[in-house]
C-alpha cells in the first residue's frame, strides 16, 4: 500500500515525463485562467512617472511655510513639467512637477473641490513631510524587475496588473487536454430513462468541471460496459490527448473494465492509504499513436473528486489554500488511513462535517466548501482540535 505522499509524487513523476505544454502567447483578454508558462518582467516603472496621490498642491516641503502663491494647475493627463515654486493645484494621479516633493490635501487648506486661482495665495495648516502623497515612480515596481513568476494563474488583478505595464500579449502554458472515461455498466447518460438497478454517471461531468476549472480541456466519454474490449475501443477511437482519467472499474469485483483492460498495458493498480480514494491506477498507454499517461480513479463519486484534488488539481493548478481551523465536533478516523471528510467553514471560525465517511455522499459534498483532513496515525480528533483544511470554494 503506497502513501498519499508516495502516490502524489508517482502521479507527478508519470505526467510530467509525459506532459510538456507548449507555450502560447494569447492576449490578455483571452488570459483570463491561464498559467503563467516563463517568469514576465515589467517593461516600465509602475508608476511611470512620481504622481499626486491626492487633488491638492504640490510643494516643495522644505519651502512650504507661510502664504504660498499658486503657480499652476496640473490634472491627470498633463505633461510633466518644472515645478515653479510656491504651490501648484494638482489632482490625483496628475504627474508631481520636478521640483516639488510633497502634496497637501485640497482639504487641510479649505473645502474639498474648492482650490484657489492661479496667482491667488494659500497657506498651509501645518509643516509638510517631504514625500507625502507622492506616488513615486517604480514604487510598485521599478522597470526589468519580475512582475509574475511563472506558474502564476492569471486572475483580475495579475491581468490588470500586466496591462497596466503596458503589455498585450503573455507567455501562457497550453492547457492539458484530458480525456475522462467514466465506466461501468450500471450508468446511464442523465437524461435517459433510468432502469432498475442504474445510476447517473455523475463523474464524467464532475470530473470535466474539475479539469476545466483547473484550467485543461475536459473531453468526456461514458464506457457504460464491463467489456475490456469496450474500453479499449474507445481510447482507441480517441483523438491526442495529453492525460486519460478513467473512473470506476478499479478495485476487486469480478468484473473491473478498467483494471482488467489495461493491467494487460503495463497500467499498475494498488491501493493506496486514504479515503476515500483508496483503490487507484497510474501508467502511460498508447493514445492517438503517443504514449499517455492515464489515472485511475475509483467510481464511487466522492472518491473520484477526492483523488482528482490530492493527485492530479496539484500539477495543473497548484495548491489549495490551506488553512488550519479546530473541528466544530470531535470525530474518529481509521489509523491506518489519510482520512479526507468533507466539511463546511462556519462563523464562529471552525470547520464543521458535512455528511458521513461514504464515499457515495455526492449531495453532501456539493454543500461543502472544504476538505478536512484527518492524517495517518489519528484516530480521533476532539472537538476544537485544529486540523488540516483546504478551500474548495472557487
Ligand atoms: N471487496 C472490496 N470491495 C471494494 C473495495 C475493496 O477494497 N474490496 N474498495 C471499495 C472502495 S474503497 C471503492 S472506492 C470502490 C472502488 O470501486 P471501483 O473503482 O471499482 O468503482 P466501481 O465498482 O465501478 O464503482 C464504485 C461505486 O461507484 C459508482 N459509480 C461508478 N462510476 C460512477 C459514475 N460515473 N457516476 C456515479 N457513480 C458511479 C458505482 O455504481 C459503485 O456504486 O470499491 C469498493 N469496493
Ligand atoms: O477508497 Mo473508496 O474511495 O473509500 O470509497
Amino acid at each position: 500500500m503506497s502513501t498519499v505522499a508516495e502516490h502524489q509524487a508517482a502521479v507527478r513523476a508519470l505526467v510530467s515525463s509525459h506532459w510538456r505544454p507548449a507555450t502560447e502567447y494569447p492576449p490578455l483578454g483571452a488570459a483570463l485562467g491561464r498559467v503563467l508558462a516563463d517568469d514576465v518582467r515589467t517593461p516600465i516603472d509602475l508608476p511611470p512617472f512620481d504622481n499626486s496621490q491626492m487633488d491638492g498642491y504640490a510643494v516643495r516641503a522644505d519651502a512650504a511655510a507661510g502664504p504660498l502663491r499658486v503657480s499652476g494647475h496640473v490634472a491627470a493627463g498633463d505633461p510633466i513639467t518644472a515645478f515653479p515654486g510656491g504651490a501648484v493645484a494638482i489632482m490625483t494621479g496628475a504627474p508631481v512637477p520636478l521640483g516639488a516633493d510633497a502634496i497637501v490635501p485640497v482639504e487641510a487648506v479649505g473645502a474639498p473641490g474648492e482650490f484657489a486661482a492661479v496667482d491667488d495665495t494659500v497657506e498651509l495648516p501645518a509643516p509638510v513631510e517631504p514625500g507625502s502623497f507622492v506616488r513615486a515612480r517604480g514604487s510598485d515596481l521599478a522597470a526589468g524587475a519580475v512582475l509574475l513568476e511563472a506558474g502564476t494563474v492569471l486572475g483580475p488583478a495579475q491581468l490588470g496588473a500586466l496591462a497596466a505595464s503596458g503589455l498585450t500579449t503573455v507567455p501562457v502554458r497550453a492547457r492539458p487536454r484530458v480525456l475522462i472515461v467514466s465506466t461501468g455498466a450500471e450508468l446511464a447518460e442523465p437524461g435517459e430513462p433510468l432502469a432498475p438497478g442504474a445510476i447517473y454517471d455523475a463523474n464524467a461531468v464532475s470530473l470535466s468541471a474539475a479539469i476545466t476549472l483547473a484550467g485543461g480541456i475536459a473531453l468526456a466519454t461514458g464506457v457504460y460496459s464491463d467489456e475490456p474490449g469496450h474500453l479499449r475501443l474507445a481510447l482507441e477511437a480517441a483523438g491526442p490527448v495529453d492525460l486519460v482519467v478513467t473512473s470506476g472499474g478499479v478495485s476487486a469485483g469480478a468484473h473491473e473494465v478498467v483494471r482488467d483492460a489495461l493491467e494487460p498495458l503495463g497500467v499498475r493498480f494498488g491501493s493506496v492509504a486514504l479515503q476515500p480514494g483508496g483503490p487507484q491506477g497510474l501508467g502511460a498507454i498508447t493514445v492517438a499513436g503517443a504514449p499517455t499517461p492515464v489515472l485511475c480513479f475509483p467510481g464511487n463519486p466522492v472518491s473520484s473528486l477526492v483523488s482528482f484534488e490530492l493527485f492530479l488539481r496539484p500539477l495543473l493548478r497548484g495548491d489549495r489554500p490551506v488553512l488550519r481551523l479546530p473541528l466544530s465536533a470531535s470525530v474518529d478516523s481509521p489509523a491506518a488511513k489519510h482520512q479526507v471528510r468533507r466539511g463546511r467553514l462556519t462563523d464562529a471560525g471552525t470547520v464543521e462535517l458535512v455528511g458521513g465517511v461514504s464515499s457515495h455522499l455526492l449531495a453532501a459534498y456539493a454543500r461543502s466548501d472544504a476538505l478536512v483532513h484527518l492524517p495517518v496515525g489519528l484516530t480521533r480528533a476532539e472537538a476544537g482540535e485544529v486540523v488540516e483544511v483546504w478551500r474548495i470554494d472557487e
